[in-house]
């Protein structure tokens, strides 16, 4: 099974948000990223792949199987990060370990204690005594020791200071070394990413933009910058934003070949990072009610 995880069409409505027909799949042995600007739907489409929302039309599948009949199964090889850890805070970490370890057939003891010792926690403190990052260590310390197959994230590195961030990336990319373990994870730390996601999925107002190879992205979309009479009307289509002054026109596109093809050394043109991309996918919708 090459597909770990697996949304067809799903739609959810609240009273002033959608999640728009969405679908996308995330590939095995890969680290996936989830991003789009805040109140994107992130977190809710995280939380319809946990089943803690169900879709009001469309599929989701993990691992192949479906919640309705699967649950217990899907739950088994999914380890959850939150960003808002779901600690007691007057317990320890070892006690939080006795109540989480009995829920999983596959609880690994031995496995726990080396992330403990590596992450370095202290496991007869209270956690309410924990730092953020302490916290997110102890979380991922708990996920990581049930053999999860799949690991998803909401906003993980969030609040995280930099080298502690780093420390986290360097464990990820660990993880999916032996291209067993599938990682998808929400961020807004776009240069995390651009560290370590394969794949990159694009969330805009609730619909998805694109899913793609990170590499691909890097190839392909491209900042440009010219004079105003390189545009023309049709050209103008060509770009995902446009942004035009009396000096000239600044824009992003997402055929960088087509788009040289076009303008030649006429133009100049610069690689547009996932940041580039948010902006400008935010400012064309800012412009426009959607975009293609
Ligand atoms: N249970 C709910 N009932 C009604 N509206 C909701 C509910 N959950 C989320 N929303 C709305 O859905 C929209 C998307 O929220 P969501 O938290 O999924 O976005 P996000 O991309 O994770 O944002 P952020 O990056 O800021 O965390 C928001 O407008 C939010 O108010």
């Amino acid at each position: 099974m090459d597909t770990v995880i697996e949304l067809s069409n799903v739609t959810k409505t609240f009273k002033d948000f959608k999640i728009n027909n969405v679908s996308f799949q995330i590939k095995k042995g890969f680290v996936t990223g989830f991003v789009g600007a805040n109140g994107a739907g992130k977190s809710t489409v995280i939380k319809l792949i946990m089943n803690l929302l169900q879709p009001d039309s469309g599929e989701i599948r993990i691992f192949g199987l479906d919640y309705k009949t699967h649950e217990k199964e899907i739950k088994e090889h999914i380890a959850f990060v939150y960003d808002d850890h779901v600690f007691y805070e007057n317990l320890t970490l070892n006690n939080m370990k006795k109540i989480i370890a009995p829920l999983y057939t596959n609880w690994d003891e031995e496995l726990f204690k080396h992330y403990v010792i590596k992450f370095q926690l202290p496991l007869t403190k209270k956690l309410k005594t924990f730092s953020k990052g302490m916290l997110m260590k102890s979380s991922l310390a708990i996920a990581l020791s049930h053999h999860a197959k799949l690991i998803i994230m909401d906003e993980p590195t969030a609040g995280l200071d930099p080298i502690f961030r780093r420390e986290f990336l360097a464990i990820l990319h660990e993880l999916v070394e032996d291209e067993e373990k599938t990682i998808f994870f929400s961020t807004h730390i776009t240069s995390d990413l651009e560290h370590i996601a394969d794949y990159i999925v694009f969330l805009h107002d609730g619909k998805i933009q694109f899913v793609d190879e990170l590499l691909t992205i890097d190839e392909n979309f491209t900042l440009v910058k010219g004079s105003l009479d390189l545009l023309d009307r049709d050209i103008e289509k060509e770009f995902i934003s446009l942004h035009k002054t009396e000096l000239g026109f600044e824009g992003l596109a997402k055929d960088k070949k087509h788009i040289m093809s076009l303008f030649g050394n006429l133009a100049m043109y610069e690689s547009a990072s996932l940041e580039d991309i948010m902006f400008y996918t935010k400012k064309r919708s800012d412009t426009f009610a959607t975009i293609d």
